[in-house]
């Protein structure tokens, strides 16, 4: 069976997660941490990967298009090639051009870091200019690409909500609050496979953060 590798804590993990829910593929969970990954099948040792009967693939982004081929019931993208290019290029959007740059944030933002004052003036610069322009590609209407839930839902759903988080608390103020999200994510929250995703997110950030603490509380003791 298919094997989904990885950790609920993690977005990426989570968008590929959400998105085999939605679709009602049969999956494993097979738990990698960060540093436990196998490098035959994430080479750069991130996750999420997939195992299959095929062989792994790694990058989220490619294992969506992976199951989107390989299970096309409840298709996750529009038929029309060019509605389908859109919910694409949404996901590129949010992940590219706000994650990636809000990620610069998160060391100080949620895991007790320091992030220089300089790193957080590039960073809020950046992400003024790329929030701007997801706000012309996207809808909420009532889904963040129109009126069917897609492949940039999945991406919306579990990385909207940290760009929000990580601006609230390093610049006081949630660089997204001009968009309605959260009114959709409210929306998209009430699924059940996004219930289930945050369901199990908090529990493995739970111990995600306990892990964290006891290799802290070692590396203490050891020096
Ligand atoms: N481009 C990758 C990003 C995945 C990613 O950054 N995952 C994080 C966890 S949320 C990770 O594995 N970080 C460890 C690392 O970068 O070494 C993808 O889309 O799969």
């Amino acid at each position: 069976m298919l094997k989904l590798c990885g950790f609920s804590a993690s977005n990426y993990y989570n968008k590929v997660k959400l998105a085999l829910l939605e679709k009602g593929v049969a999956f494993e969970e097979e738990l990698a941490w960060v540093g436990q990954t196998d490098p035959s099948a994430s080479p750069l040792g991130k996750v999420p990967y997939f195992k299959t009967d095929a062989g792994p693939i790694s990058e989220s982004t490619v294992m969506l298009e992976y199951i989107e081929a390989q299970y096309p019931s409840n298709a996750l993208l529009p038929a029309d090639p060019f509605q389908a290019a859109k919910a694409r290029e949404l996901v590129r959007y949010i992940e590219l051009h706000l994650e990636l740059v809000a990620r610069n944030l998160y060391p100080e933002a949620f895991f007790g870091g320091k992030v220089s004052d300089s790193a957080k003036e590039k960073v809020g610069q950046q992400l003024e200019k790329n929030v701007a322009a997801f706000a012309k590609l996207a809808r909420f209407s009532p889904f963040v690409g129109g009126d069917s839930f897609t492949l940039a839902d999945c991406a919306a759903a579990v990385h909207l909500p940290l760009i929000s988080g990580a601006t609230k608390l390093i610049y006081g103020r949630d660089f997204l609050a001009d968009l309605p999200v959260r009114d959709y994510l409210k929306l998209v929250g009430a699924r059940p496979t996004v219930l289930q995703v945050n369901e199990d997110r908090k529990s493995n950030t739970e111990v995600m953060m306990q892990r964290a603490k006891a290799a802290a509380a070692a590396a203490k003791a050891q020096a």
